[in-house]
């Protein structure tokens, strides 16, 4: 494969690079083993919640169904867990170093799915209903803002140096998920958006837990704040990148897949990545989209549109360059993510997996 030209004319990476694939087998085994290692403990922390709570955050996590029969339903794709213990390896520990950490920002980011969805007023998350939708918006809060103190409970009982510091780094990526959440509301009833501030939302709302979760397990091993501060930067432009791939996929992904509904971000008038690319770029198509959204941010009821008024904005984005810009950006993030790692000596098997995991991020269509 050869270097593509972008939007600007600049050279962008291909992903993968052009020396390897992605392995398909490798990511499905991390995943896995993220999954494996943390589920026993996730479900015991779960386990301490009082009733309805306990019930409700199995439904969450897709260990029952909404009528509380057992299932095995969807998840999540536990990226996170599988970074956290890669990250406990990058730094010479073993990987079950890192599951306390990989149970902890798991549970923080199943908070904020929580209290996204009741936010966005989405109705279906990992191919079902979501939580507000069957147990009601006090639940949904409630047991939010639970999982978020269990992540905090269950590294401080660890009572050790290293503990105390990841749970200060995750305190600070919570709070500025949580930052990156405002900003993102504020934007949606704005008419203009930079991608400049495009950006510096996505990076608090998605990098910055990304970015713990690259660093936590490397901390709870005994890594210095030099290596999980590279380890950090790492998972802060993944998480750029991440958010690139579902910025895209919140418009053109196939519900099928993504377990959302269709059009997601642009029934909530979401100023994501495309959208202000395709704003800024200027020219008849951009104009165009820029009256449509004006008046939408206008609107009180985006729900009675018409699919095709949505699938008019979404050809809008794609004819101003919004597309194609947001896939780039997705591919000059993994570019400066997996560049990170140069500033950690690893053994190369954890290096290749952490690019593995990158170079998923950014193909991935769920
Ligand atoms: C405080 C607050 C409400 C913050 C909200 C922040 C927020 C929802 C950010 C979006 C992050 C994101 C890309 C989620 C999907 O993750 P994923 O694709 O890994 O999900 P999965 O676990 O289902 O696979």
């Amino acid at each position: 494969m050869r270097p593509r030209t972008g939007t600007r004319g600049e050279t962008v990476p291909t992903v993968p690079p052009a020396n390897h694939t992605v392995d398909a087998a490798e990511v499905a085994a991390l995943l896995e083993r993220g999954r494996t290692l943390s589920t026993p403990v996730l479900r015991a922390a779960v386990d301490r919640l009082a009733h309805p709570m306990d019930t409700v955050a199995a439904y969450h996590f897709g260990w029952i169904d909404a009528l509380g029969r057992p299932a095995d339903g969807d998840g999540g794709k536990a990226v996170r867990p599988a970074l956290a213990l890669l990250s406990a390896e990058a730094a010479g520990a073993p990987p079950e170093t890192g599951v306390p950490g990989a149970v902890a920002v798991e549970l923080v980011h199943n908070f904020s799915l929580l209290h996204d969805d009741l936010m966005d007023g989405d109705e279906q998350r990992r191919h079902r209903d979501t939580v507000w939708k069957v147990h009601g918006p006090a639940q949904a809060i409630l047991v939010g803002d639970a999982l978020f103190a269990l992540a905090n409970e269950l590294l401080l009982e660890l009572g050790t140096v290293e503990a105390g510091r990841a749970t200060r780094r995750l305190t600070v990526a919570t709070r500025k998920l949580i930052d990156g959440q405002a900003q993102d509301i504020s934007y949606e009833h704005r008419e203009r958006v930079t991608v400049e501030e495009c950006l510096e939302m996505e990076g608090n709302k998605t990098g910055a837990l990304l970015a713990c979760s690259a660093s936590i397990g490397a901390v709870l091993g005994g890594a210095d704040d030099r290596t999980a501060d590279a380890l950090e930067a790492y998972g802060h432009h993944l998480g750029l990148a991440f958010q690139a791939v579902d910025d895209l996929l919140g418009i053109w992904g196939d519900p099928e897949s993504t377990g959302k509904q269709t059009w997601s971000d642009l029934r909530q008038r979401k100023k994501s990545l495309p959208v202000v690319a395709a704003l800024a770029a200027g020219g008849p198509a951009s104009e165009r989209l820029g009256e449509l959204l004006a008046a939408d941010a206008k609107s009180q009821d985006l729900e009675s549109f018409s699919e095709e008024e949505f699938a008019t904005r979404a050809a809008l984005i794609e004819e101003a360059g919004g597309r194609d810009w947001t896939a780039d950006e997705a591919r000059r993030q993994h570019a400066v993510a997996v560049g990170a790692l140069d500033r950690v000596e690893m053994p190369s098997r954890v290096r290749d997996r952490l690019t593995a995991l990158a170079d998923f991020v950014v193909v991935r269509k769920r």
